[in-house]
């Protein structure tokens, strides 16, 4: 359904090509999105790790047999975009015209495969995106205990990295975005089913996708849509120069902490399901010159708190920072 002849195609018009209003790229295994940045390869895709080689079975018909009946959680977008949202800073004093860009509700895995198999163009889409938990059946379990944690915890020791903080399954419909964001952990992104475009940027990269403040509910999320760029407000967007791949079952991707990335389930491709692996960091090593743009990242985030924690308003914020700077450092 909602896959119709594209006259902008890339290759022109064909059958089933998705219309999209940017336009489309053909990939191999289906359609990707066209933006207004250049992109070169991600230099590396783990492609031999096994790390989650017993998944590779999770179609959803096993999972519908070996998951569970807990709940899950999934999101629904009226577009394509599953922008992440802190409930926690939803706060309408601070945001006061806030809308939350999606809606979340909590649902059995069957109820979930009905609604996502009967979905029709124009409806919500969906997004199941949950914590891997002990609430799933011995199958499941068993699989989980099987994949590859020797390799990964020799990486977590030569890399000094914290404890496993979450493994998160995704299970999303073709053509879904989620758009781009930096996490404060570091992630081993496996693909189990479907394929997936991921395009990376540098931590350097902040002062060209403009984050929202730390305490907006969409902390961490740029503000800057990549369908509809504004460039008047975001002027540097103009600058932006991506990595990208698109990874296919079995393929994992280091997205190292504070990496943006931006990620979609290829259109004409079907559905996607994917697990993270989520590391905290490690202890904190003594501060080395000159400044990794990380630790910038993280020193700005702390800025922001503090000065906006004194003053007591975010929107003082701002002005207070021009006092600091205008004239006298910039
Ligand atoms: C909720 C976000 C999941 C993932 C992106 C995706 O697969 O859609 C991601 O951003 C991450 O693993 O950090
Ligand atoms: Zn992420």
């Amino acid at each position: 359904p909602g896959l119709r002849v594209d006259p902008v195609g890339a290759d022109g018009p064909s059958a089933d090509v998705p219309l999209v209003p940017g336009g489309v790229i053909r990939h191999k295994h289906g359609y990707m999105r066209r933006y207004f940045f250049p992109m070169e390869p991600v230099p590396v895709i783990l492609t031999d790790t096994n790390l989650v080689k017993p998944a590779l079975s999770w179609n959803l018909e096993y999972l519908e047999k070996n998951l569970g009946d807990g709940d899950f959680s999934v999101f629904y977008s009226k577009d394509h975009k599953f922008k992440y949202y802190d409930q926690a800073k939803y706060n309408d004093k601070v945001v006061p015209d806030f809308t939350p860009p999606m809606s979340q509700a909590t649902m059995k895995f069957s109820e979930f495969l009905v609604k996502f198999r009967q979905w029709k163009h124009g409806q919500p889409r969906m997004y199941l995106q949950h914590p891997l938990n002990d609430s799933v059946g011995k199958a499941i379990k068993d699989d989980f205990l099987a994949f590859n944690w020797k390799w990964l915890e020799s990486v977590q020791k030569e890399h000094n990295w914290g404890n496993l903080s979450s493994n998160l399954i995704y299970i999303g419909m073709e053509g879904n975005v989620t758009p781009v964001h930096y996490d404060e952990q570091e992630n081993f992104f496996a693909q189990v089913e479907g394929f997936k475009r991921c395009i990376l940027f540098p931590p350097e990269t902040f002062e060209c996708l403009y984050p929202y403040p730390v305490f907006h509910p969409h902390d961490r999320q740029s503000q800057v849509d990549f369908d509809k760029p504004d460039f008047e407000s975001f002027p540097k967007a103009r600058h932006l120069r991506g990595f990208e791949c698109v990874l296919e079952p079995g393929d994992v991707l280091y997205i190292p902490k504070y990496w943006w990335h931006h990620v979609e389930s290829l259109l004409g491709a079907g559905h996607t399901t994917s697990i993270n692996f989520w590391y905290k960091s490690g202890p904190l090593t003594q501060v080395e010159y000159p400044l990794k743009p990380q630790r910038k990242v993280a020193m700005i985030r702390n800025l922001e708190k503090v000065v906006t924690e004194a003053l007591g308003n975010p929107f003082e914020v701002g002005p207070l920072f021009e006092a600091l700077a205008l004239g006298r450092y910039i």
